[in-house]
This record gives structure tokens, sequence and C-alpha cells, in this order.
């Protein structure tokens, strides 16, 4: 298909269907190395399924992908160590200490116990989890163990960051640092995916945004694109505007008459 230099990623014709429900209706996608991609869509847009496609979590689809070159194979683990992923939902092992945790995935990813060990720590100690290297992660609150995950995505430095909704729990300080993180990466040639519903977020970091609607592509471009493109000014509004959203006071107004009807 595209063995372009510079493509990272490649989807043509992209289809998913759960049973009768098709959820990808064809997306045709090129990424190229350095760029910070916006992955916007409303909830059920197929976000989720797209990533976990590329992640060989979910197989059974039509189309074509092709990540660094290759066609995509869920069995092949080259491709997976140059890939990190932040889910939408953090699924930790509660009963470890981060640390066990921590090098638990980058032993995983092939990387040797003691160096993970000590990059897990110096990650750590960088994002502000110094004193709670040995502690359980049961013990953690919501943000840090979102920061556990960050930093169990990036241990094996992959060329290709899959984030699902980072910024889930984190304080206005860490989404500083993670911000900046993300611009220094990118700035080094990696290629992030970030899906998002904060559009403010997404409008400053991204350099190139798809939204994503019925299960098609419908807008592909940088922030600056899309304002040409479009009559309203932030990303929010366009974001409303293309997924046909005009009513959400009249939603919001039957939804609180409901809740004080007792
Ligand atoms: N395992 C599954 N079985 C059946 N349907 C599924 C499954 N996973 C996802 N879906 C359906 O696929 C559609 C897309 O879901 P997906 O999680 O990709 O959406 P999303 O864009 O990530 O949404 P959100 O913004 O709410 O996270 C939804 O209608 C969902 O119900």
């Amino acid at each position: 298909m595209l063995h372009t230099a510079g493509v990272v990623l490649a989807l043509k014709g992209l289809k998913k269907n759960y049973g009768a429900k098709e959820v990808l209706k064809g997306i045709d996608l090129t990424v190229t190395g350095g760029q910070i991609i916006g992955y916007i869509g409303p909830n059920g847009a197929g976000k989720s399924t797209t990533i976990k496609l590329l992640l060989g979590l979910e197989e059974d689809y039509q189309g074509e992908i092709e990540i660094f070159g290759q066609k995509l194979n869920p069995g092949d683990y080259d491709y997976k160590r140059k890939i990190g992923y932040v889910p939408e939902i953090a699924e930790l092992y509660d009963n470890l200490t981060a640390i066990e945790y921590l090098t638990f995935t980058g032993e995983l990813y092939g990387m040797e116990a003691s160096r993970v060990e000590i990059k897990a720590k110096r990650l750590m100690r960088a994002f502000g989890l110094d004193n709670v290297f040995y502690s359980r992660i049961s013990s953690f609150s919501k943000g840090m163990k979102q920061k556990v995950m960050i930093i169990s995505s990036l241990l094996h430095d992959p060329e290709l960051l899959f984030l699902d909704e980072p910024l889930s729990g984190l304080d206005a300080n860490s989404v500083m640092i993670f911000k900046e993180i993300l611009s220094q990466l990118a700035a080094s040639g990696k290629t992030i995916f970030y899906s998002s519903h904060i559009m403010d977020v997404v409008e400053k970091i991204s350099n190139r945004i798809i939204l994503i609607n019925g299960g098609k592509i419908v807008a592909d471009g940088s922030f600056e694109e899309l304002k040409e493109q479009n009559i309203e000014g932030s990303l929010e509004q366009i974001f409303n505007q293309l997924t046909g959203f005009d009513e959400f006071r009249e939603l919001a107004g039957e939804f609180v008459s409901i809740v004080r009807e007792v």
C-alpha cells in the first residue's frame, strides 16, 4: 500500500462492525512521523475502536492497516515494542508496588529489569512521585495511577504513542508538564495519537486534528485550517457545528425538568 518514507501509520478503507452495528465505515488516513494527531469525536464515534485495532487488541476488520511500513500483524511483537499506549481506563495491578508494576511492564517490552528500575525511578521522580516507589498502587490517588500509566507507556522510548484521554485525574501543574512532554517528544520525531474530549487542550497541542462522526472522518487539518473552513471560532464550537449539535440548552432544560419531577 503506502510504503512512503516517513509514513508511520496508514489506514485505507478501515471498517469495523460489532454485530450488525457499523462502527467504522471506511477510515482513510496517513500519518507521518513527528505529528501530534488530535483524534476527536462524539461518545461512541469509534475513537477507542480505531486505537484498539491499531494495537492489535481487536481483530476482524475490513480494509488495510500499515504501521511502520508493514501490514499490521497482531502476532508480531517487534512493532508492539515501538508503540506506547495509555488506555482510557487504567487497569493496573493494584497489589503491586509502582516499581514492581513498572519493572514488569518494562520487561514485557524486552528491557532488562535493573535498567527499567533505574529509569522508572527517575521518571517517577520527575513526575513528583518520589516517595511512593515501594507503595502499593491500590493506595494511590486517581492522578497518581494515571502518572504511573503514562510512565509505563513511555519506559521503552516508543516511536508511536496512543493516548486515550490521558489527562484524566491529573492536576493543573501535571497537565502543564505533560503537555510540554508531548510537544518535546513530537519535536524529537515521535508520533502521538491523542484522543480526548478536552477540546481546548486538543486545540493547543495538536498539529493535526481529525474529527470522526458516524464512523467517518468529517474534518482533517490543523486547527487554523479547520477554522478557515468553518464559521465558528474555538475547536469546541467547530466540533459542535460539525457534529450537528445546536440544541444543548433545550436538552439541558429537558434533563433538569425531569430531575425536578418527584
Ligand atoms: N466490544 C464491543 N462490543 C460491541 N460494541 C462495541 C464494543 N466496543 C465498542 N462498541 C461500540 O462501538 C461504538 C464505538 O465505541 P468506541 O469505544 O470506539 O467509541 P469512542 O469514540 O471511543 O467513545 P467515547 O468517547 O465514549 O470513549 C459504540 O457504539 C460502542 O457501543
